[in-house]
């Protein structure tokens, strides 16, 4: 009993378990799915956010670099027939410098390199030949270029923009040079540092070569780019996005797009750190509203479990008590409103009918002569001692057949148990509710009557001699029997088994005086 109850105990913890692990494992996936969606969506979100920007800046830039050069070709296009006049050419210089606010200095040199005219003219440059690497290739090219990043010769990292002068021949008369200082406030951080925002996000610039041109940090303008684990598809590509590892080791959501007429490329990158700052209350936000629903999933599935765990629990109670005789009608009670438990029920239905009829037959047997039906002696000892604790009083007929030898010898073994069988059904007619017959020995039998006194036994005994004796039995015809009667009351001092002792004795006494008589016991009665 205590075995099974900790089983049971078990099984409740069980499906308490079950249900808290199932709602939590959900909820974690659930957080978890959310969580990675969401995560992911920022991710995507701020690449093509800072790719739209890059994309924006570079068109910008584009367009400034166009204006530039078209600036210095219209310039240089006027000049043909100006490159002896210094002061014109001074003059063009200082309006390019000044009004545009595209270069940090302007150049005219002719076609051997000697400057002419410089803007400001504090450079003092004029009166010398350029050997810088901008104005070599100027010479060289004799077209409008845009260089790569170079130390000019006054130290400046520059990037020069140049158009060729021509005359009307269309003989190389030399060039008009604007410098971009890219170490110094130019138009490139005009543009772009405007755009510089908050939260650890920046925009940089690179050139083909990954030389930085333009960096929120002056420092790492004119370096290249390393240990940075994007920056060579970035440089393969035009435009995109990628989640990279800069050169400090902090991962960045990058957008990049490429200025067409430099190859130069913008890069707009955010800390994906501070990118997933706003998850956090995003996922707070799904937390309060998903527990709710959690909590209540938990909740049905904790009742339907233990609605599921309560026949089974009530079938293994029952199963604990089939001896009892209303096991049945207590069996049929249970809800058992599932299939399995439906089956279950069945099955411990039908054993118990089976069990209980097993019984019945198994006691039956117990009890009971097989030749006669009659009861046997250990049922008539059971209901002896049954009346006696009861202390109710009763009358015993010690009943045997006379000279029954001679009938089993006369007519064969089987006449003589049909003549036992017919007697016994006489006896039975005698019987009233909560008397009793049985066959004590081979041709002896009992006859217990409840609550009958001596004088009353005596009447029935007589009676019942007198009806056996007139009976006709098959192919026997007549019989007579011998009956000794004796009496038990609790004011007799008396057992149960001296009583019967003494109905033998007095049936002794019957067969001594003559046989077909009955006679009451002397003694005590
Ligand atoms: N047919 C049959 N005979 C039985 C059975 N049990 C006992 N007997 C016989 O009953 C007879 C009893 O004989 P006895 O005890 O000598 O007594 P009796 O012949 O009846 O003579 P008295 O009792 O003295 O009148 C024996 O022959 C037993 O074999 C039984 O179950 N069936």
């Amino acid at each position: 009993m205590t075995a099974l109850k900790s089983t049971f105990l078990k099984l409740n913890r069980l499906i308490l378990f079950l249900a808290l692990s199932a709602t939590v494992l959900t909820f974690i996936n659930s957080f978890y799915s959310n969580y990675e969606v969401q995560k992911e969506q920022l991710i995507l979100q701020t690449i093509e956010v800072n790719r739209a920007y890059a994309s924006k800046l570079s068109d910008t830039t584009e367009v400034f670099i166009k204006s530039s050069q078209q600036q210095l070709s219209y310039t240089a296009n006027s000049l043909y027939n100006s490159m002896n006049d210094d002061s014109r050419l001074q003059e063009e210089a200082n309006r390019l410098k000044f009004q545009t606010d595209s270069f940090n200095s302007v150049v005219i040199s002719d076609a051997f390199g000697l400057t002419h005219a410089a803007s400001p003219e504090t450079l003092d440059l004029v009166g010398r030949t350029l050997s810088s690497a901008g104005s070599v290739e100027a010479l060289e090219e004799k077209k409008a270029l845009i260089s790569s990043p170079y130390l000019s010769t006054l130290k400046n990292l520059i990037v020069f923009l140049s158009a060729p002068i021509f005359d009307m021949n269309g003989s190389y008369l030399g060039f008009l040079g604007g410098s971009i200082y890219l170490k110094s406030p130019n138009i490139l951080s005009k543009i772009l540092g405007e755009h510089y925002y908050k939260n650890g996000s920046y925009i940089y610039v690179i050139d083909q070569d990954k030389q930085v041109l333009y960096h929120p940090e002056k420092s790492r303008i004119g370096s290249f780019v390393a240990e940075n684990n994007g920056i060579d598809e970035i440089v393969a590509n035009k435009e995109g996005g990628m989640l990279l590892t800069n050169s400090k080791g902090i991962d960045m959501l990058a957008g990049y797009s490429t200025i067409p007429s430099t190859g130069w490329v913008v890069i707009t990158q955010s800390p994906l750190e501070s990118t997933l700052v706003p998850l956090t209350g995003i996922m707070e936000k799904v937390i309060l509203r998903t527990l709710p629903l959690a909590l209540a999933v938990f909740l049905f599935i904790w009742l339907f479990a233990r609605a599921i765990s309560k026949p089974l629990q009530q079938l293994a109670d029952k199963a604990r008590s089939l001896d009892s005789p209303t096991v049945n009608e207590e069996i049929e009670k249970i809800h058992s409103w599932y299939v399995e438990s439906l089956g279950l029920k069945r099955a411990m239905l039908s054993g118990v009918k089976l069990i209980q009829s097993q019984i019945g037959d198994l006691k039956r047997d117990a009890e009971t002569d097989p030749l006669t039906g009659a009861n046997n002696r250990r049922a008539f000892q059971f209901r002896l001692k049954q009346l006696t604790l009861l202390e109710v009083p009763f009358s015993i007929l010690a009943l045997d057949i006379d000279y029954f030898k001679r009938i089993n010898d006369s007519y064969g073994h089987s006449m003589g148990d049909e003549v036992l069988k017919q007697q016994t059904k006489i006896l039975n007619r005698y019987c009233r509710e909560g008397d009793m017959v049985a066959r004590t020995g081979g041709e002896e039998f009992v006859l217990l009557l409840k609550e009958t006194s001596i004088e009353d036994a005596f009447l029935v005994a007589e009676r019942l001699r007198i009806a056996i004796s007139e009976e006709t039995f098959d192919v026997v015809g007549n019989i007579t029997v011998s009956i000794g009667v004796s009496h038990w009351s609790i004011s007799k001092v008396i057992s149960a088994e001296k009583t019967l002792s003494l109905a033998d004795k007095a049936l002794y006494q019957a067969k001594e005086q003559g046989r077909n008589r009955c006679i009451i016991a002397n003694g005590p009665i």
